[in-house]
């Protein structure tokens, strides 16, 4: 591997280290390198500027947990000041003729087009992720009523679980649990784990009606094969339900080329929409006549102000809204699409995992001595947003690292995520947390170094 400057960059680590691991004014040397590289990393990214469009955070040096909660854009506080003041108050009522009726389906076509590779009229923004999935889970088992299985991860984020046990149980359904295998270690590493290809095709036959799985694991940041894994699922004549919570705006998604069934995820993570922005739905357009979903509110039938007698499912992707949509909650989505049309997923991806080398590379640096282990793929290929690494103290260091404004995410009993959001965070800003991160450990009481 070369750098910008055309050195070996394999090598000249290698060097770094041992300088690194020799006297006190090796060890400053060391990290005067690391520093250096961060800058020259900063220098040579083209969407460095786009830094400069999100709110400043008084006090924060080092935010790493782009993949709970994104950054405000610089202009979401006025968007939202101006929809309240011109829109909300100006047009009051009128507004729903004026463009929030049609808002979960616009917007919808929007992020569609710009983040997940869908045509027009299969994405919906609807609710909490917990509800789209539920309603997504349902449409595609009433699809394949004859069915008795499903096939799901069984250690997939909690609200995933908690809504197939309910399901099945609900449904008289059975369920085939996968557990995560190692994808991705090296020996010294903590093992990481995600669900293959041939775990699926091992259980899947002509009674599985549904495989629901996360695209990227939120625990060990590992992406799955989502386009194999869908075509064993057809093959075996059931359906999908992808959780894109972590992917969406994160890395370029093809679900109409994959031939994805049903999809879902959030919006306030690399979507940076804001805490409960709603979730988005996708459907196939294939799927879309004859998909029912169980939350039959009046905004899901083919005219909602006939309040007509009964549910008559409109023939689009309308039938998938219920209720009143989000209008306010869906303010700053619109601005970070804003900004994602101007840098480009493919720009954004090579950003993300540009990012997370460079955090895997100050991993090896300044936390494997100590004896934190990484729990995520080194392979960049196979790796999402984030990165996870391993130690006992990680809990006790937290309330050091908020004290100086440096913010990963804590996940018990022993795990750290540092989820550098590719739009909002730089190279130094990454080098800055990692660094306090070290010696938030080593002030905690590990040894090593
Ligand atoms: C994989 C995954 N699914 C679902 C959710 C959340 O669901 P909800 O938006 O309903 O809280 C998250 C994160 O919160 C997640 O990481
Ligand atoms: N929605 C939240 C609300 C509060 C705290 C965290 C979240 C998260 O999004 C967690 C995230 N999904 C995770 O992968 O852990």
């Amino acid at each position: 591997m070369t750098d910008e400057h055309g050195a070996d960059s394999t090598t000249r680590r290698d060097a770094e280290r041992r300088a690194g691991t020799g006297t006190r004014h090796g060890a400053d040397h060391g990290l005067a390198v690391l520093e250096g590289r961060a800058r020259s990393l900063d220098a040579a990214d083209r969407l460095a500027a786009h830094r400069g469009a999100f709110a400043a955070a008084p006090g924060v040096v080092s935010y790493l947990d782009g993949n709970s909660l994104g950054r405000p854009t610089a202009d979401a506080a006025e968007r939202l000041r101006s929809f309240t003041a011109d829109q909300w108050g100006g047009r009051l009522i009128r507004g729903w003729e004026e463009g929030w009726f049609e808002k979960p389906l616009t917007l919808g076509d929007r992020l569609g087009s710009a983040t997940l590779g869908a045509g027009p009229g299969q994405t919906f923004i609807g609710e909490s992720t917990t509800v789209v999935l539920y309603k997504l889970i349902h449409a595609a088992l009433d699809m394949r009523p004859d069915r008795t299985e499903i096939i799901a991860d069984s250690a997939n984020f909690p609200t995933d679980r908690y809504l197939i046990h309910g399901i099945a149980e609900e449904r008289g359904l059975t369920v085939r649990w996968l557990e995560p295998t190692d994808v991705d270690a090296a020996p010294s590493d903590a093992t990481v784990t995600g669900i293959r290809p041939d775990q699926v095709a091992d259980v899947a036959s002509d009674t599985t009606a549904l495989v629901l799985l996360s695209h990227i694991d939120y625990r060990t940041g590992y992406i799955a094969d989502l386009p194999a894994i869908t075509d064993i699922a057809h093959r075996a004549g059931a359906l999908v339900v992808w959780d894109l919570c972590h992917s969406a705006g994160a890395m370029p998604l093809e679900l109409d080329e994959w031939d994805v069934d049903f999809a879902a995820g959030c919006t306030y993570k690399y979507l940076n929409g804001g805490p409960g922005s709603p979730a988005f739905g996708y459907v196939a357009s294939r799927h879309i006549r004859t998909a029912t979903q169980p939350i039959r509110g009046w905004m899901g039938v083919a005219n909602a102000f006939e309040m007509g007698p009964s549910y008559e499912p409109h023939p689009g992707i309308r039938r998938f809204v219920s209720g009143t949509p989000a209008v306010l909650g869906m303010v700053p989505l619109e601005s970070m699409l804003d900004l994602v049309d101007e840098a480009g997923m493919e720009a954004i991806r090579a950003k993300s995992t540009a990012l997370t080398d460079f955090v895997v590379e100050l991993f090896d640096e300044l936390l494997a001595p100590l004896g934190v282990r990484l729990g995520s793929p080194r392979d960049g290929s196979l790796r999402g947003g984030h990165v996870t690494i391993h130690h006992d103290l990680c809990e006790a260091a937290l309330p050091a690292l908020w004290e100086r404004g440096i913010i990963p995410d804590f996940r018990r009993p022993n795990g750290l995520r540092l989820g550098p959001s590719p739009l909002s965070t730089g190279f130094t800003e990454a080098y800055e947390g990692v660094l306090g991160i070290r010696d938030a450990l080593l002030e905690a009481g590990a040894s090593g170094g």
